[in-house]
Protein backbone atom coordinates (compact mmCIF):
# COMPACT_ATOMS: atom_id res chain seq x y z
CA UNK A 1 0.00 0.00 0.00
CA UNK A 2 1.12 3.18 -0.63
CA UNK A 3 0.10 7.08 -0.01
CA UNK A 4 0.84 9.50 -2.93
CA UNK A 5 1.59 13.11 -1.78
CA UNK A 6 1.08 16.66 -3.86
CA UNK A 7 3.81 17.61 -5.94
CA UNK A 8 6.29 20.16 -3.81
CA UNK A 9 8.87 21.90 -5.82
CA UNK A 10 8.94 20.14 -9.51
CA UNK A 11 6.56 19.63 -11.29
CA UNK A 12 7.75 16.38 -13.13
CA UNK A 13 8.44 14.65 -9.54
CA UNK A 14 5.98 13.00 -7.03
CA UNK A 15 7.35 11.20 -4.14
CA UNK A 16 6.03 8.20 -2.71
CA UNK A 17 5.62 7.42 1.33
CA UNK A 18 5.54 4.23 1.93
CA UNK A 19 3.18 2.68 4.39
CA UNK A 20 4.30 -0.14 5.10
CA UNK A 21 1.95 -3.52 6.08
CA UNK A 22 3.54 -6.37 7.97
CA UNK A 23 5.24 -9.37 6.16
CA UNK A 24 7.03 -7.25 4.05
CA UNK A 25 11.16 -8.38 3.44
CA UNK A 26 13.68 -6.21 5.54
CA UNK A 27 15.14 -4.52 2.68
CA UNK A 28 11.81 -3.66 1.10
CA UNK A 29 10.86 -1.97 4.60
CA UNK A 30 14.41 -0.26 4.50
CA UNK A 31 14.52 1.41 1.27
CA UNK A 32 14.00 4.75 1.06
CA UNK A 33 11.05 5.51 -1.77
CA UNK A 34 11.99 8.15 -4.20
CA UNK A 35 9.09 8.19 -7.35
CA UNK A 36 10.08 9.84 -10.49
CA UNK A 37 7.04 9.93 -12.49
CA UNK A 38 6.17 11.93 -16.31
CA UNK A 39 3.01 12.25 -14.76
CA UNK A 40 0.76 11.49 -11.82
CA UNK A 41 -0.25 8.08 -11.82
CA UNK A 42 2.26 6.64 -14.24
CA UNK A 43 3.03 3.44 -12.33
CA UNK A 44 5.31 2.07 -15.19
CA UNK A 45 7.94 4.88 -14.25
CA UNK A 46 8.13 4.03 -10.34
CA UNK A 47 11.85 4.05 -9.03
CA UNK A 48 13.04 3.04 -5.49
CA UNK A 49 16.43 4.11 -4.42
CA UNK A 50 18.38 3.04 -1.89
CA UNK A 51 20.38 5.76 0.11
CA UNK A 52 23.23 6.18 1.59
CA UNK A 53 24.60 9.36 3.68
CA UNK A 54 28.55 9.83 3.86
CA UNK A 55 29.35 12.23 6.75
CA UNK A 56 32.43 13.09 8.39
CA UNK A 57 34.50 16.02 9.11
CA UNK A 58 36.92 17.54 6.58
CA UNK A 59 39.50 15.31 5.34
CA UNK A 60 38.15 12.68 7.16
CA UNK A 61 38.05 10.43 4.14
CA UNK A 62 34.49 10.64 2.71
CA UNK A 63 35.39 10.91 -0.89
CA UNK A 64 38.12 8.72 -0.96
CA UNK A 65 36.29 5.77 1.18
CA UNK A 66 32.81 7.18 -1.76
CA UNK A 67 35.05 5.55 -4.27
CA UNK A 68 35.80 2.47 -2.94
CA UNK A 69 31.90 1.77 -2.25
CA UNK A 70 31.16 2.83 -5.75
CA UNK A 71 33.49 0.70 -7.61
CA UNK A 72 33.12 -2.79 -5.22
CA UNK A 73 29.10 -2.04 -4.27
CA UNK A 74 28.12 -0.53 -7.53
CA UNK A 75 26.45 2.76 -5.87
CA UNK A 76 26.53 6.30 -7.71
CA UNK A 77 28.75 8.58 -5.97
CA UNK A 78 27.30 11.92 -5.32
CA UNK A 79 29.52 14.54 -3.35
CA UNK A 80 27.14 17.20 -2.79
CA UNK A 81 30.91 19.70 -2.29
CA UNK A 82 31.35 18.64 -6.01
CA UNK A 83 27.93 19.15 -7.03
CA UNK A 84 28.27 22.72 -5.40
CA UNK A 85 31.82 23.23 -6.72
CA UNK A 86 30.32 22.62 -10.20
CA UNK A 87 27.81 25.07 -10.10
CA UNK A 88 29.90 27.42 -8.82
CA UNK A 89 31.91 27.18 -12.25
CA UNK A 90 28.90 26.97 -14.61
CA UNK A 91 28.79 30.43 -14.32
CA UNK A 92 25.44 29.94 -12.90
CA UNK A 93 23.28 32.56 -10.65
CA UNK A 94 24.75 31.29 -7.30
CA UNK A 95 28.11 31.33 -8.49
CA UNK A 96 29.85 33.35 -6.44
CA UNK A 97 28.15 32.51 -3.55
CA UNK A 98 28.97 29.25 -3.17
CA UNK A 99 32.58 30.32 -3.78
CA UNK A 100 32.19 33.09 -1.03
CA UNK A 101 30.53 30.68 1.15
CA UNK A 102 32.75 27.56 0.72
CA UNK A 103 36.50 29.74 0.77
CA UNK A 104 34.82 31.09 4.46
CA UNK A 105 34.04 27.38 5.68
CA UNK A 106 30.58 27.91 5.87
CA UNK A 107 27.13 26.29 4.22
CA UNK A 108 25.48 27.05 1.05
CA UNK A 109 21.83 27.69 1.58
CA UNK A 110 20.01 24.55 1.56
CA UNK A 111 17.92 24.89 -0.99
CA UNK A 112 20.51 25.58 -3.54
CA UNK A 113 22.20 22.35 -2.59
CA UNK A 114 19.04 19.95 -2.13
CA UNK A 115 18.24 21.07 -5.73
CA UNK A 116 21.45 20.05 -6.92
CA UNK A 117 21.51 16.53 -5.21
CA UNK A 118 17.72 15.98 -6.53
CA UNK A 119 18.39 16.58 -9.77
CA UNK A 120 21.79 14.33 -9.36
CA UNK A 121 19.44 11.04 -7.73
CA UNK A 122 16.54 11.72 -10.20
CA UNK A 123 18.55 11.66 -13.09
CA UNK A 124 20.76 8.57 -12.17
CA UNK A 125 20.37 5.33 -13.61
CA UNK A 126 21.32 3.83 -10.68
CA UNK A 127 18.70 3.15 -7.57
CA UNK A 128 21.80 3.20 -5.40
CA UNK A 129 23.11 6.38 -4.22
CA UNK A 130 26.29 7.40 -1.86
CA UNK A 131 25.32 10.72 -1.12
CA UNK A 132 29.27 11.96 0.33
CA UNK A 133 29.32 15.44 2.37
CA UNK A 134 25.80 16.18 3.25
CA UNK A 135 23.67 17.21 5.20
CA UNK A 136 25.79 19.53 7.01
CA UNK A 137 22.92 20.90 9.25
CA UNK A 138 19.79 19.98 11.02
CA UNK A 139 18.70 22.61 8.47
CA UNK A 140 19.75 20.57 5.60
CA UNK A 141 18.68 17.46 6.59
CA UNK A 142 15.38 18.73 7.33
CA UNK A 143 15.20 20.78 4.13
CA UNK A 144 16.18 16.95 1.82
CA UNK A 145 13.30 15.30 3.85
CA UNK A 146 11.11 17.55 2.66
CA UNK A 147 11.53 18.41 -0.97
CA UNK A 148 13.10 14.89 -1.54
CA UNK A 149 10.47 13.16 0.30
CA UNK A 150 12.91 10.42 1.97
CA UNK A 151 14.91 9.87 4.91
CA UNK A 152 18.79 7.91 4.22
CA UNK A 153 18.34 3.85 4.39
CA UNK A 154 22.07 4.41 5.85
CA UNK A 155 24.25 6.82 7.45
CA UNK A 156 28.23 6.15 7.50
CA UNK A 157 30.53 8.36 10.39
CA UNK A 158 34.00 8.45 9.39
CA UNK A 159 35.27 9.30 13.14
CA UNK A 160 38.77 11.18 13.07
CA UNK A 161 40.89 12.98 14.99
CA UNK A 162 41.19 16.78 14.31
CA UNK A 163 44.92 16.45 14.00
CA UNK A 164 44.96 13.71 11.12
CA UNK A 165 41.97 15.27 9.60
CA UNK A 166 43.98 18.93 9.37
CA UNK A 167 47.07 16.85 8.47
CA UNK A 168 45.50 15.40 5.84
CA UNK A 169 43.40 18.40 4.13
CA UNK A 170 46.83 20.47 4.05
CA UNK A 171 48.61 17.23 2.34
CA UNK A 172 45.86 17.15 -0.61
CA UNK A 173 46.91 19.72 -3.03
CA UNK A 174 43.99 19.73 -5.25
CA UNK A 175 44.12 23.35 -5.26
CA UNK A 176 40.72 23.85 -3.10
CA UNK A 177 40.06 26.98 -1.78
CA UNK A 178 39.18 26.21 1.00
CA UNK A 179 41.92 24.01 1.83
CA UNK A 180 44.07 26.29 3.88
CA UNK A 181 44.68 25.65 7.81
CA UNK A 182 41.94 29.26 8.60
CA UNK A 183 39.25 27.92 6.61
CA UNK A 184 40.04 24.00 7.94
CA UNK A 185 39.35 25.36 11.16
CA UNK A 186 36.57 26.96 10.66
CA UNK A 187 35.13 23.85 9.20
CA UNK A 188 35.80 21.85 11.79
CA UNK A 189 34.30 24.26 14.08
CA UNK A 190 31.08 24.22 11.59
CA UNK A 191 31.44 20.42 11.60
CA UNK A 192 31.35 20.02 15.68
CA UNK A 193 28.54 22.25 16.26
CA UNK A 194 26.28 21.82 13.17
CA UNK A 195 26.99 18.55 11.58
CA UNK A 196 27.63 15.91 14.68
CA UNK A 197 23.95 17.14 15.90
CA UNK A 198 23.02 15.09 12.35
CA UNK A 199 24.90 12.68 12.85
CA UNK A 200 23.00 12.07 16.49
CA UNK A 201 20.07 12.58 14.78
CA UNK A 202 20.47 8.90 12.92
CA UNK A 203 22.19 7.49 15.26
CA UNK A 204 19.17 7.80 17.75
CA UNK A 205 17.37 6.56 14.70
CA UNK A 206 19.49 3.20 14.32
CA UNK A 207 20.45 4.34 10.91
CA UNK A 208 24.44 5.27 11.53
CA UNK A 209 27.73 2.81 11.22
CA UNK A 210 30.53 4.45 12.87
CA UNK A 211 33.95 3.70 11.32
CA UNK A 212 37.56 4.53 12.63
CA UNK A 213 39.18 6.34 9.77
CA UNK A 214 42.45 6.20 11.59
CA UNK A 215 44.45 3.75 9.03
CA UNK A 216 45.31 3.36 5.63
CA UNK A 217 43.41 3.88 2.79
CA UNK A 218 42.75 0.20 2.44
CA UNK A 219 42.65 -0.30 6.16
CA UNK A 220 39.69 1.89 6.60
CA UNK A 221 37.84 0.30 3.67
CA UNK A 222 38.39 -3.14 5.24
CA UNK A 223 36.20 -1.59 7.88
CA UNK A 224 33.86 0.07 5.42
CA UNK A 225 33.55 -3.30 3.70
CA UNK A 226 31.53 -5.53 5.97
CA UNK A 227 28.65 -2.71 6.18
CA UNK A 228 27.96 -3.02 2.71
CA UNK A 229 28.49 -6.83 1.98
CA UNK A 230 25.60 -7.39 4.28
CA UNK A 231 22.97 -5.03 2.38
CA UNK A 232 20.56 -6.41 0.11
CA UNK A 233 19.66 -3.43 -2.27
N1 LIG B 1 43.07 6.71 5.37
C1 LIG B 1 43.79 7.70 4.88
N2 LIG B 1 45.08 7.86 5.26
C2 LIG B 1 45.81 8.89 4.77
N3 LIG B 1 45.37 9.80 3.89
C3 LIG B 1 44.09 9.68 3.48
C4 LIG B 1 43.24 8.63 3.95
N4 LIG B 1 42.04 8.77 3.36
C5 LIG B 1 42.13 9.85 2.58
N5 LIG B 1 43.35 10.39 2.64
C6 LIG B 1 43.84 11.57 1.93
O1 LIG B 1 43.39 12.69 2.72
C7 LIG B 1 42.91 13.73 1.88
C8 LIG B 1 41.45 13.98 2.22
O2 LIG B 1 40.69 12.83 1.85
P1 LIG B 1 39.25 12.99 1.22
O3 LIG B 1 39.30 14.02 0.13
O4 LIG B 1 38.78 11.64 0.86
O5 LIG B 1 38.48 13.55 2.48
P2 LIG B 1 37.02 14.16 2.60
O6 LIG B 1 36.43 13.65 3.85
O7 LIG B 1 36.26 13.94 1.34
O8 LIG B 1 37.37 15.69 2.77
P3 LIG B 1 36.49 16.97 2.42
O9 LIG B 1 35.35 17.02 3.39
O10 LIG B 1 37.43 18.11 2.66
O11 LIG B 1 36.04 16.85 1.00
C9 LIG B 1 43.15 13.28 0.45
O12 LIG B 1 44.37 13.81 -0.01
C10 LIG B 1 43.24 11.75 0.55
O13 LIG B 1 44.08 11.20 -0.44
O1 LIG C 1 26.13 19.97 1.59
C1 LIG C 1 27.11 20.73 1.49
C2 LIG C 1 28.36 20.30 1.08
C3 LIG C 1 29.39 21.19 0.99
N1 LIG C 1 29.19 22.49 1.28
C4 LIG C 1 30.28 23.47 1.15
O2 LIG C 1 31.32 22.94 0.35
C5 LIG C 1 32.52 22.84 1.13
C6 LIG C 1 33.32 21.66 0.70
O3 LIG C 1 32.56 20.48 0.86
P1 LIG C 1 33.25 19.05 0.84
O4 LIG C 1 32.19 18.06 1.14
O5 LIG C 1 34.26 19.07 1.91
O6 LIG C 1 33.85 18.87 -0.50
C7 LIG C 1 32.03 22.85 2.57
O7 LIG C 1 33.00 23.28 3.50
C8 LIG C 1 30.88 23.83 2.49
O8 LIG C 1 31.36 25.16 2.43
C9 LIG C 1 27.97 22.93 1.69
O9 LIG C 1 27.76 24.12 1.97
N2 LIG C 1 26.94 22.04 1.79
MG1 LIG D 1 35.37 15.25 -0.04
Amino acid sequence: MELLLPYQHEPELAIRQPVVPSGLMFEELFMTEIVKLAKVGDASKLRTYFITFVLGGPGSGKGTQCAKIAETFGFTHLSAGDLLRNEMSSDSENGVMIHDTIREGRIVPSEVTVSLIHKAIVSSENHKILIDGFPRSDENRIAFERIVGAEPDLVVFFDCPEEEMVKRVLCRNQGRIDDNIETVKKRLKVFNELNLPVINHYSGKGKVHKVNAVGTMEEVFEKVRPIFAALRC
